[in-house]
Parts: structure tokens; C-alpha cells; sequence
């Protein structure tokens, strides 16, 4: 698929804004709404935390920004693109290339090395197998994970597989880091090395991080948080 189709981002534009975004599930012959005109902003190298009950809508949000699901009305823009104008393949080339996504339960490719895993989305963008390779090396040092470049993921902890998805989620250099609930599969100690490594990747590469979570630890270390009530956010 040629990247030349997806329309080009604007730097010098406000990184997301979301205005009256409305989103919900059919339920038989009628719709259920989730989100009821949702508004905010996130600036360059922001961590906002997204706190919510369970079902309010905090995982249903993160996969509009990820053009994962187009909004029923709204809009969502990320440095000047407005997603719901985008086609499906033009959407799936702005997840591919402007986000990284950290899930709970990691999601990494259980038939590729770790090395294998955090180099795929480089290339996908282009980048060569090589360059890939390298990029993905670097950054598996940085979470500690130099020496498990060959294991596969199923031979990992919980915590190591999490810092291996978000070597992955680093690697195409993205714009946005979402991440749905990215300690809510660890113990606490573990959680809190994912948490700093989240952290530092705002902190030391400027990335901007939106984490929904239920964590307080999470809502604590973020510059904003946003809580998702009644399909609305109080911030
Ligand atoms: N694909 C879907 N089809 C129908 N209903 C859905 C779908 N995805 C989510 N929902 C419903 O939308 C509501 C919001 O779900 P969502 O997963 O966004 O909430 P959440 O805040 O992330 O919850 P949690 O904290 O439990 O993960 C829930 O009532 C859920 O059942």
C-alpha cells in the first residue's frame, strides 16, 4: 500500500483536539450512546491520564484517537488531520505511522522473536530490515531488555513483555503513545518500572502519552487528567 495516500500532519499544529465527540453501540435496533460530545486538548510532550469507571468509555475514546473506529459525530483532530475524514486505508495509515499503542494484555506476535516484534512497525513504515533491526535493538536496551532480543514472548514475565510493547510502540517514533490500562496486568512493583519507562518517554523524548487507567500511581505522575463521566470528560 503506498504511504504517499495518508495527507501529511502539520507540526507546528495543536498535537490532539477533540471536540463534541459522540460515539456509541448498537444494541438491538437502537444505539447506545458511550461518549456524549466529548472536548479537550493535548499539547506537545503532555501525559494526560484518562480516569473513568469501568464501562464509561476510557478504551472506546482510545480507539477513536487510534482511528481504530470513526467517531458518530465529533471531531478528532491530531495536529491538524481530522480523522473522521479519513478512509479506512488512510486511517490505517495513521495508526501505522503517527501512533503508538501499549495494551493491557501486550499483544505481542507470539510467532516473532522480541527483536522481530518491536522492529515490524519500523519497517511497515518503511524502514529498512536493517535499519529496523538496529532501531529495535536500541530501544530494547533502554528498557533493560538487551539480552532477550531472540526469546520469544510467551518466555517473558508479564513486566518484560509490557516494556517490550512499548519498545514497540517507540520504535516508528509516533506522534501520540496511547495506552489502555498498561499496568493493569502487573503487581505493583512492576507496574511502577512500566510506569517510569511510560513516563520517561514523555519526560526524556518529548513523546505525548495518554494512559487510561484506573491507577491513582498513574493519575499522580500525569500533568492532566481527564475523567470520563456520564459520556462527558470533567477535567
Ligand atoms: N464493540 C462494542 N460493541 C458493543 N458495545 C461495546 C463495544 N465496545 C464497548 N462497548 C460498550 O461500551 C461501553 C464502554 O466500553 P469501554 O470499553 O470503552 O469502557 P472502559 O471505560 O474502557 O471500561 P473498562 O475500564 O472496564 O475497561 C461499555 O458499556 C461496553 O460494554
Amino acid at each position: 500500500m503506498p504511504t504517499e495516500i495518508l495527507p501529511a500532519i502539520d507540526p507546528e499544529r495543536p498535537l490532539l483536539i477533540l471536540r463534541g465527540v459522540s460515539h456509541g453501540y448498537r444494541e438491538g435496533d437502537r444505539r447506545r450512546p458511550v461518549l456524549q460530545g466529548v472536548d479537550g486538548d493535548i499539547g506537545e510532550g503532555r501525559f494526560v491520564a484518562l480516569l473513568g469507571q469501568s464501562g464509561s468509555g476510557k478504551s472506546t475514546l482510545l480507539n477513536l484517537i487510534a482511528g481504530l473506529d470513526t467517531a458518530d459525530s465529533g471531531s478528532i483532530m491530531v495536529r491538524g488531520l481530522e480523522l473522521n475524514r479519513l478512509r479506512e486505508p488512510e486511517r490505517t495509515l495513521f495508526r501505522r505511522r503517527h501512533i503508538g499503542f501499549v495494551y493491557q494484555f501486550f499483544n505481542l506476535l507470539p510467532t516473532l522473536s522480541v527483536l522481530e516484534n518491536v522492529a515490524l512497525p519500523a519497517e511497515l513504515n518503511g524502514l529498512s530490515a536493517d535499519a529496523s533491526r538496529r532501531r529495535a535493538a536500541m530501544l530494547l536496551e533502554e528498557v533493560g531488555l538487551a539480552d532477550r532480543l531472540d526469546s520469544f514472548p510467551d518466555s517473558l514475565s508479564g513486566g518484560e513483555q509490557q516494556r517490550v510493547a512499548l519498545a514497540r510502540a517507540l520504535v516508528h517514533d509516533p506522534a501520540l503513545i496511547l495506552a489502555d490500562e498498561p499496568t493493569g496486568n502487573l503487581d505493583s512493583a512492576t507496574g511502577r518500572h512500566v510506569l517510569a519507562l511510560l513516563d520517561q518517554s514523555v519526560r526524556m523524548r518529548g513523546k505525548t502519552l495518554l494512559v487510561a487507567t484506573h491507577s491513582r500511581e498513574v493519575a499522580e505522575r500525569a500533568d492532566a487528567v481527564w475523567e470520563l463521566r456520564d459520556g462527558r470528560l470533567m477535567s
